[in-house]
């Protein structure tokens, strides 16, 4: 990755954005923390990409995060543009990710963290899927929590470079699910969180950032058995071999019958969200965990009014629209109802 050394602190972009610190460095280039100078102490977090020989990966994360942008939970696109020798883009100032949190916590997560960070990243990944991308590289590092209040305790997806888009549109606006292309596909994702299918190079559906998501769980509460291992074919043999009784030793029951489930699916499978994510909240109250616990990280439990904001509502559940049938087969929340923005093309 070329360092991106032009952009130091107090350096002004598109005459709008006052860099102040670097945040982080990935593979494509950086990420500051900026401040509006027509907003009094707005701060946002701009990223950064210098090859723009080929035209970058950034555009697509811009346009990933315009399709985002009428739902709800979301990181928000407010700038975005090229110069001479980077492009930037400007969003949503977040909190800290997963890795971190897990090592500021200093201790292992309790099942009702674990079941609570299952619901809100789950909830993350659907947004994605209800825009009608595959995130294709879920993972602790790319679930960031928001930056004050209860929004601390939600959780967001960054990093759309490797997005992948399951829904065509024809000339006639009419939406349909791409086919999935034939033959070996490019490494996309992390292989200590990559589906089996994503190792043996098979197009990756919604289905597989489920994968990554149950593998990124399964790290986070109790340590995943490949984990010290580096070489993909090494960490492939090790997930082709180890036994299911084994992966989920010491995790909530609810993680084994998620993977029961998660094996039932297809590329072209509509996950079932709500069930996955009834099923964790039948796991948080077997646990007679409560979505007002202290998280590990946290000094001290969330006052009363950040509490009120943590609790999910109803409205908040009915962004989790079952299917006919609840293929996880419990239905806690009748109530769940509400139409969504692209759910019906999103169904097939
Ligand atoms: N909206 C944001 N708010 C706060 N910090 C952010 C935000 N977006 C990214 N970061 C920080 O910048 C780091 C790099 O971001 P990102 O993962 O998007 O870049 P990348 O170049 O694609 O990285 P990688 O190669 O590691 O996947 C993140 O790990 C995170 O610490």
């Amino acid at each position: 990755m070329e360092e991106i050394k032009f952009l130091t602190e107090g350096k002004i972009v598109a005459g709008r954005w006052k860099i102040i610190k670097k945040l982080g460095e990935g593979g494509m280039g950086a990420v500051f923390k900026v401040e509006d100078k027509r907003r009094k102490n707005f701060m946002a977090a701009m990223k950064v990409e210098s090859d723009i020989s080929d035209g970058g990966v950034l555009k697509l994360e811009v346009h990933v995060l315009k399709e985002l942008a009428p739902l709800k939970n979301v990181v928000r696109l407010i700038d975005s543009g090229q110069r001479d020798k980077y492009c930037f883009m400007v969003m949503t100032m977040l909190g800290v990710d997963l890795m971190h949190l897990k090592r500021l916590a200093g201790k292992p997560f309790s099942q009702s963290t674990i079941l609570r960070i299952a619901m809100a990243t789950l909830y993350a990944i659907k947004q994605i899927h209800e825009a009608g991308f595959t995130h294709r590289d879920i993972k602790p590092g790319n679930c960031v929590s928001g930056l004050v209040g209860g929004d601390m305790r939600c959780f967001y997806l960054i990093d759309y470079g490797m997005v992948r888009a399951f829904i065509q549109t024809d000339k006639h606006g009419t939406n349909s699910l791409r086919k999935p292309r034939e033959g070996d596909q490019l490494f996309r994702g992390t292989p200590r969180y990559c589906s089996l299918n994503t190792h043996y190079r098979k197009e990756q559906g919604r289905v597989d950032d489920l994968w990554s998501w149950l593998f990124m769980l399964v790290e986070l509460h109790v340590g995943l058995p490949w984990r010290r291992l580096t070489d993909e074919r090494e960490i492939l043999k090790v997930k082709e071999s180890t036994k299911t009784e084994d992966l989920f030793r010491k995790c909530p029951n609810e993680f084994r019958n998620l993977y029961d489930y998660l094996n039932t699916l297809k590329f072209a499978s509509r996950p079932d969200y709500f069930g996955m994510w009834s099923e964790c909240f039948a796991g948080l109250k077997r646990a007679k965990g409560s979505f007002l616990d202290k998280f590990e990280w946290e000094p001290e439990a969330p006052p009363p009014d950040v509490q009120t904001a943590l609790s999910i509502s109803e409205k908040d559940l009915t962004e989790f629209k079952p299917t006919k049938r609840t293929v996880m087969g419990k239905k806690l929340y009748p109530y769940a109802s509400a139409a969504n923005f692209k759910e019906n093309i999103l169904k097939m």
